[in-house]
Parts: C-alpha cells; sequence; structure tokens
C-alpha cells in the first residue's frame, strides 16, 4: 500500500514548486518536497520517517492541518485548532484550508495559505494526507496595506469636517455624517437615495443649477463655486462646493461632491463689509496704524479734515498731523496712558495740509494680538472748531452782551472788583457812569424792535469811539449803558468824560432812513467816597441818573444822598400807587375854565387827586412822574377818562355845556390804545367828543413827532379837542404848531404870575397870544389869580382863562354850586370890571 502511496504521489510532491510534504495515515512524514525545504528551512532528511511536521509552525507539538485531515474525524477538531481561520476547500472534497500567520517563520514571520487534502486507497479509505504551502504574506501585506488604507479613508470620510458626497444622476448614493450634519439630517442615512433637489431652497434652482454644474464637469473636468442652499429646516447655508465626476465624460454617471459650510465666512465677510462701510463713510475721521505707528489706512472724513489724500499719509507716521502747539511732555503722558490703558481721549490741536491749525476730539485705541502684543492702533477724530467756536461764544455771551458785543452786568463786577482792589492800594477814585438812553422806549415801541436794536449798537460804536480804552463801556440791558472809569485823580474829572459822552451823542443817528435824535442822561457814582461795593455804586449811579432825567433829560448829575431819599421815598410811592386804584383812592377835581370876557364858563379841567387811604392826599406833581415811570398812568390815566365823561355825562343831562379838559401824559398817547379808551368811554357814556377837549404838554409831543402826529391826527377826526398844556417852557416850535392839529394853546402859569411886573414874562405871554391868533388857535392863560392880570391879558387877546381867581379846582359838586350860582346870577363876577 505504500508502495502505491509512493508511486501515485513520489514524483507529482517532489517536482511540484509548491511546498508540499505528504505523511502517512501513522502521521509520519512521508515526503518533504524541495520547496518545503527551502520555505520551511528543514530539509526532509531531517523529518521524513519522523512526525515532527509540527516543528516548523509551532512552538510545542500538536497536530497540523495535514494531521487533521489524516486522523478522519477533521470535522470535530479542526475549530479547535484553527478556530475561524479554515474553511472546506470548494474543490477537493474532504480537503481544508486556513491561511495563518507564523511568526518563526522567514524574517520576522510569514503568512501561509495552506491546504490540506485527505489521500485515499482504492477503497476510499483514507491513508494520509498531503498539504501545501503557499507563502502570501505579500498579499496578506498589500491586503493589510490596503485596509489600512481603507479604513483611514473611513475615518477621513467620517470625519472630515466638510461634507462629502457621491452622486450619481443627481442622487445622493453616499454620503458622510458631516454631510447630513450641515444640512440637518440626523444621520448620513436620511441623504442617500434622496435627490439633491432637497438641498435647495427650489426647484428651479436646482435644475439651474445642474445644468450649470454638470457641464462645468464636461467642461474642465470639476467644479467649484459658493453657493446658497438650503437646510433641512428651511434655512439657507452658504456652501463652498467643489465637485469632481469620477469620468469626465459622464460626468451623471458619478461624481464626488465636498461641501464646506461657510455661512459664518459669509457672515464674517459681511460684517467685513459692513464694518469696512462704516469705516469709510463714518462721520468721524479713522486712522488705523501698525505696530511701528505707521498709517496703514484713513477714510474719507480724514481725508476731508485733514486736507491729506490716503497716498500721502499711508506710511507716515501721525505725527505729520502735528501742530507744534503740546510740547514733549503732553505727547509722553499721551503714550504712556495709551499703552496702560489701551486708550487715550482728549482734546488736541492739529494742523492741516493747508498749515491751518484745528482743535480735534481724538480717541486712540490699542489693538493687541492673542499674546498681548501691539497690533493696531485706532485713531478717531472730529474737527471740533465750531464747537469750540460755540463754547467760546457761549463764553463770551456769559459775560457779553449779544447785541453790541460790549462786557455786560457781570464782565462789569468782576473787571469792578479788580479795579477796586487796584484803586485802594493807590488811593485813587473810581467812577460808574449809569447812561439811560433818553425816550427809547418809544423809539422801540413806535419804529421797531430792530430800529431800536440798530440804535443801541450805534450808540454803543459811539461810546467806544469817543471813550478811551482803558474804560470799560458795558450794557446793562434795555438802553442802560455803565462805563466804569478806572483812573480818576479827583472825582471832578469825571465831567470831562460825561462831557464827551453827551457830545459823542449829538449828532442824531440815521437808521433805515430815518433820522433819530439820540441823548441820554447820565448819573456818576464815586468809588469809595459813594460805596465801596458794585451794587451800591451802581444803584446810586442810577440814582443821580434819574435825577438827570428828572433834570430835563440829556444832562448828568453826580450822586448825593439827597437822590437817595427821593428814589426810596419813589419806591414807597411805586408800591401805594399800585394799590390805590384797586382801593378807590382817586378822585377827580375840576377847574372852571372861563370866558374872561363874559365871565361865563364854559369848561373844567379834570384834575386828578390821590387820597391815600391811611394817609394824606398827594399832590399830581409828586405822584405823576412815579406813575409815569412806573407805566401805572396807562390805567390810572384810563380811569380818569372814564371818570370825566361820566362827569360830562352828569353835566350834559343837567342842561349844561360844559367842555371837560383831560390831562394826557405821554405814555398814553405812544404806549395805549387812548383813542380805543376815549371810544370805550364815549360809548358808555354817550358824551359826543366836541365836549371832550385833550391836553398834552409840549414835551410830549417832540419825543416822537411821527407818532404823536398819527394819534393826533386820530383824535382830531375823532371829533375831539386838543390843547398844548404848559405852552412856552418846552420847544416851543412854531414848525410843530402848524403840523398839528391843535385848537387851542394854553399859556404856561409861569408866564402869567408876573405878567403884570415882568417885561419879559408879558412879551412872551403876548407872543404866545399872537402866535395863536395867526395860526386861527384859542388860547387859554392858566394861573390867573389876579383881576390884573386877567385884564392884562384879555387886552392882549387872551379872551380865556383858569385860575384861582375864577376857581380853584374843586369837586364836582361844588363847581355845579358855582355854576348853578353864576345861572341865578348870585355868584361873584367871573369877568373882570
Ligand atoms: N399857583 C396856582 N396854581 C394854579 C392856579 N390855577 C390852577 N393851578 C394849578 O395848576 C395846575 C394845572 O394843571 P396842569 O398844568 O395841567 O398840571 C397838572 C398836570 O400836568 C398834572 N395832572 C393833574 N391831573 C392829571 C391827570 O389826570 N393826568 C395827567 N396825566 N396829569 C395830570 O399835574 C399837574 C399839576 O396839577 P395840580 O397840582 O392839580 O395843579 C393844577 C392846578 O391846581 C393858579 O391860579 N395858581
Amino acid at each position: 500500500m505504500i508502495e502505491t502511496l509512493e508511486t501515485r504521489v513520489g514524483e507529482l510532491v517532489s517536482g511540484s514548486p509548491v511546498a508540499t510534504f505528504v505523511i502517512d495515515s501513522e502521521h509520519h512524514v512521508r515526503y518533504w518536497n524541495r520547496a518545503c525545504e527551502l520555505m520551511l528551512g528543514i530539509l526532509a532528511d531531517e523529518i521524513v520517517g519522523t512526525s515532527d511536521q509540527w516543528r516548523p509552525f509551532y512552538p510545542e507539538r500538536r497536530p497540523v492541518m495535514a494531521d487533521l485531515v489524516a486522523s478522519g474525524c477533521i470535522e470535530m477538531l479542526i475549530p479547535t485548532y484553527y478556530p475561524d481561520k479554515y474553511r472546506p476547500s470548494k474543490s477537493i472534497p474532504g480537503s481544508y484550508e486556513a491561511e495563518d500567520f507564523f511568526p518563526h517563520l522567514g524574517q520576522g514571520g510569514m503568512w501561509l495559505h495552506f491546504t490540506a487534502a485527505p489521500i485515499r486507497d482504492e477503497h476510499g479509505c483514507v491513508i494520509g494526507a498531503i498539504e501545501t504551502l503557499q507563502d502570501i504574506t505579500e498579499r496578506k501585506e498589500a491586503e493589510r496595506r490596503l485596509q489600512e488604507l481603507l479604513d483611514e479613508q473611513r475615518v477621513i470620510f467620517d470625519n472630515a469636517h466638510v461634507g462629502i458626497a457621491y452622486i450619481q444622476d443627481r442622487v445622493i448614493l453616499r454620503c458622510n455624517p458631516r454631510m447630513a450634519e450641515i444640512f440637518g439630517y440626523d444621520s448620513a442615512q436620511d441623504l442617500v437615495g434622496r435627490k439633491t433637489a432637497m438641498l435647495y431652497a427650489s426647484a428651479r434652482d436646482w435644475r439651474e443649477n445642474g445644468i450649470r454644474l454638470y457641464h462645468r464637469l464636461e467642461a474642465q473636468g470639476f467644479s467649484e463655486d459658493e453657493v446658497l442652499l438650503q437646510r433641512r429646516d428651511g434655512r439657507p447655508i452658504w456652501c463652498y462646493r467643489v465637485g469632481r465626476p469620477l469620468d469626465p465624460q459622464q460626468p451623471h454617471g458619478g461624481s464626488i461632491w465636498v461641501y464646506s459650510d461657510i455661512n459664518a465666512q459669509k457672515r464674517q465677510q459681511h460684517q467685513l463689509e459692513l464694518a469696512s462701510t462704516v469705516f469709510e463713510n463714518s462721520g468721524e475721521a479713522l486712522m488705523m496704524c501698525d505696530a511701528d505707528n505707521r498709517i496703514i489706512s484713513v477714510n474719507s472724513a480724514f481725508v476731508r479734515i485733514t486736507g491729506y489724500a490716503p497716498a500721502e499719509v499711508i506710511g507716515q507716521s501721525p505725527s505729520l498731523l502735528k501742530s507744534g502747539r503740546h510740547d514733549a511732555a503732553f505727547y509722553r503722558r499721551m503714550w504712556e496712558t495709551l499703552l496702560v490703558e489701551n486708550r487715550w481721549e482728549g482734546e488736541i490741536w492739529d494742523r492741516r495740509k493747508n498749515g491751518e491749525i484745528y482743535p480735534k476730539r481724538l480717541s486712540i485705541s490699542v489693538v493687541r494680538d492673542e499674546a498681548g502684543r501691539v497690533a493696531h492702533f485706532v485713531g478717531a477724530f472730529s474737527d471740533v472748531t465750531r464747537r469750540k467756536q460755540a463754547e467760546e461764544r457761549v463764553q463770551f455771551l456769559a459775560r457779553h452782551d449779544a447785541l453790541t458785543g460790549l462786557p455786560n452786568r457781570t464782565l462789569l463786577r468782576e473787571r469792578f472788583a479788580q479795579a477796586a482792589e487796584h484803586a485802594r492800594h493807590t488811593g485813587r477814585h473810581l467812577a460808574l457812569l449809569f447812561l439811560d438812553l433818553d425816550h427809547f422806549k418809544r423809539v422801540n415801541d413806535s419804529l421797531g424792535h430792530p430800529v431800536g436794536d440798530a440804535l443801541l449798537v450805534a450808540v454803543a460804536d459811539r461810546l467806544r469811539h469817543a471813550l478811551y480804552g482803558t474804560d470799560m463801556i458795558s450794557r446793562l440791558g434795555g438802553d442802560e449803558f455803565v462805563i466804569l472809569l478806572e483812573h480818576v485823580p479827583c472825582p471832578e474829572d469825571v465831567v470831562t468824560v460825561a462831557r464827551k459822552i453827551e457830545a459823542c451823542m449829538d449828532a442824531p443817528v440815521e437808521i433805515d432812513g430815518q433820522v433819530l435824535s439820540v441823548g441820554g442822561s447820565i448819573g456818576v457814582a464815586i468809588y469809595p467816597g459813594d460805596g465801596s461795593d458794585f451794587d451800591t455804586l451802581l444803584q446810586k449811579a442810577d440814582t443821580a441818573m434819574y435825577h438827570s432825567k428828572e433834570c430835563g433829560r440829556g444832562t448828568f448829575s453826580y450822586f448825593d444822598e439827597k437822590m437817595n431819599a427821593k428814589a426810596a421815598e419813589r419806591l414807597v410811592m411805586h408800591s401805594r400807587l399800585r394799590q390805590a386804584l384797586g382801593r378807590d383812592e382817586f378822585s377827580l377835581v375840576y377847574q372852571p375854565q372861563v370866558n374872561m370876557r363874559t365871565g361865563r364858563i364854559f369848561g373844567a379841567e379834570a384834575l386828578l387827586r390821590w387820597t391815600p387811604r391811611d394817609g394824606e392826599p398827594v399832590g399830581p406833581s409828586r405822584f405823576i412822574p412815579v406813575a409815569e415811570e412806573s407805566g401805572l398812568i396807562l390805567p390810572i390815566g384810563e380811569w380818569v377818562i372814564h371818570e370825566a365823561f361820566r362827569q360830562a355825562r352828569r353835566w350834559r343831562d343837567a342842561g349844561l355845556s360844559m367842555q371837560v379838559s383831560i390831562n394826557v401824559s405821554g405814555l398814553q398817547i405812544y404806549r395805549s390804545d387812548l383813542i380805543a379808551t376815549l371810544a370805550a368811554a364815549q360809548r358808555d357814556t354817550g358824551v359826543p367828543p366836541r365836549m371832550i377837549e385833550v391836553e398834552l404838554t409840549e414835551s410830549t409831543l417832540v419825543e416822537d413827532v411821527h407818532a404823536a402826529h398819527e394819534v393826533l391826527d386820530a383824535l382830531k377826526r375823532a371829533g375831539y379837542g386838543l390843547a398844548i398844556d404848559d405852552f412856552g417852557t418846552g420847544y416851543s416850535s412854531l414848525a410843530y404848531l402848524k403840523r398839528f392839529p391843535l385848537n387851542k394853546l394854553k399859556i404856561d402859569r409861569s408866564f402869567v404870575t408876573d405878567v403884570c411886573s415882568n417885561a419879559e414874562d408879558r412879551a412872551i405871554a403876548r407872543a404866545i397870544i399872537q402866535i395863536a391868533r395867526s395860526l386861527n388857535l384859542r388860547v387859554v392863560a392858566e394861573g390867573v389869580e389876579t383881576v390884573e392880570q386877567a385884564a392884562l391879558l384879555r387886552r392882549h387877546g387872551c379872551h380865556e382863562g383858569q385860575g384861582y381867581l375864577f376857581g380853584r379846582p374843586m369837586a364836582a359838586q361844588d363847581l355845579d354850586g358855582l355854576l348853578e350860582a353864576r345861572a341865578s346870577g348870585t355868584g361873584p363876577a367871573l369877568a373882570p370890571g
């Protein structure tokens, strides 16, 4: 049987290039071919006849695959010896193959593929086994490397930071988890098998993209773009997308696509664009410098403010903008703050390209890198020239008068304090001159504020020209100017300055074609004689000015203590006068006016009386100036008009023809609606205007000829009589007599008193009578006290008179009595013989 085996297998085995050995049923090696010797390093002579076939493979005795096949019960044993490694051979029944690694073989181990097949006798009984060995180390190594590569790629595929998809005919066949993550799906599986249409916002987008992309794949072998796709939840997502076809000829046949989520970049890009737009369009000038403090970029506001074009400053140091106004210490402090606090902010003077120096509000910030090193300096600044100017203007206005530019009370007070301090040491005097323009309010009221303002400016200019630069001219407000003289050797020296001021206002001012006469009243108070503090001195100068006004305006007065007492009295009277109307303290008395030829009483002058409830009666010459100055004359005058009308009505009702004369002050002419008041009183009482005569003084008329003209014309048109009181004491301009629509002149009492004894007074009285007659005006003599006066006046042609001779001012009832007595012939003879 052995012969048979040998003859059947012998030559076959030894000639085979495949390592082969044969064992018999006793598990002794029978053949060990040359290839086996070479592969396993054991010669046939050493092993044939032994059962050491395990030796090349294992460290200790155990069955090899051939032993298991020869055992006849291989199915039972093989799982024990070759777990998970074996499989029955498909080609030879009963044979098994396996692959295993043998660390002892070769250099560094060897992978062997071994196949063991049973050898049977003619009866089919297993008589041995043949095992072939194949060195598959190289293949295994290649497989391992391939597997490694595949594993590596799988890891890359699964963990890639980009989405990767394999697409065929626009259907995703495979994709990685990142792809699902980018588009908001739970797993890659959710995308597999689906059309790429779901990545687009609309079917149209999908179609158009498809055409473009696949055309590109075909034309250039790849496609690369940034595209706005859609996530599963409908949110848009920007992707950078690269695609490559497996076969460029047939891109639809399969292509690999890589998607990167660039939403964040896009947002950043958008923000950068926004930042750059903001940088460029910022109203503030912006300048960016590198760590070496070289300018790297500037915006258009920078160009506008500095005048430098970007090319002129880029690469330069910002010190190019320096004005030279700040010293090295300033910049050193700036840098210290900047580097410690990473920020500096402040105001700085810089120079524009055109050389102009300007103030700017500058803030510099330090930008540092992650390591804390300075990366950039960013400077932002705005030109604060305008604000500075506004601040300066505010500063100026706080101490100056906006209209004239003169110092105001605040600055005057400060300057006074300094001057007083100085004067105290040198023993010199200071003087405050209080100048108040005469009739300024009327200019304002009748010609309007712009004209009033222009007049004030003109006066300020004149004062500036007239006085020394060392004299401080200030305006307190309204028409009040105060001049502070610092170098006054003695109080009398102020006269020169006061005269200069008067002189500078002599010439009229022309504004908008209107010629206005300016004049002012001046009051002087001296430091330290009249007071040592500013408020006291100012108040005393004011009082003195007031005195000047009372003395006929256009003059100046030094302060003296009597004035103060008068001023105090005026103040008290003013507050009492305010209450007088409400307390019904006023009354009217009437002084008869008589025809000196016939003795007939044809009218009466209404004269105001004030009897304070808790005091003595006060004469009109005392309280009327206070009422005028405070404006109280307006309501009081209104009361007088109504009361006089009511009396006229009573006389009319009693069948008496009595003309009532009403005194009207200048303020009523210029600042009240006199016509309306008269009309109201006339409406209330029904007294015809011809029964009423309005008396005004000469000086009232000339204050504002234009305005007076208007009012007088209106009065005349309304039918009132118009009389000029105190004629001869004022301007007595013949021109205005002609111009105004007057009815009557009243010769002032001062001429009548001595008319018999004083030739001059007589001449004046005569002249007035003649003027009146030649202008066809009635003439009334005031203050006729004696029969002689009356006779003389009558002889000279004055037929009407008023005075104690005919009757003192009296209550209306008393005058009624007089009238009744006249009518019954029992009264005194009013027409002197
Ligand atoms: N020595 C003397 N005096 C005589 C004689 N005859 C009359 N008088 C006084 O002379 C003044 C005449 O009034 P006037 O010139 O309008 O002067 C008035 C007038 O300008 C003003 N006045 C009086 N009542 C009013 C009024 O209702 N409104 C206004 N605005 N002023 C008034 O007050 C001034 C003074 O008024 P009175 O004190 O009432 O003084 C009155 C009167 O009492 C006389 O023979 N001898």
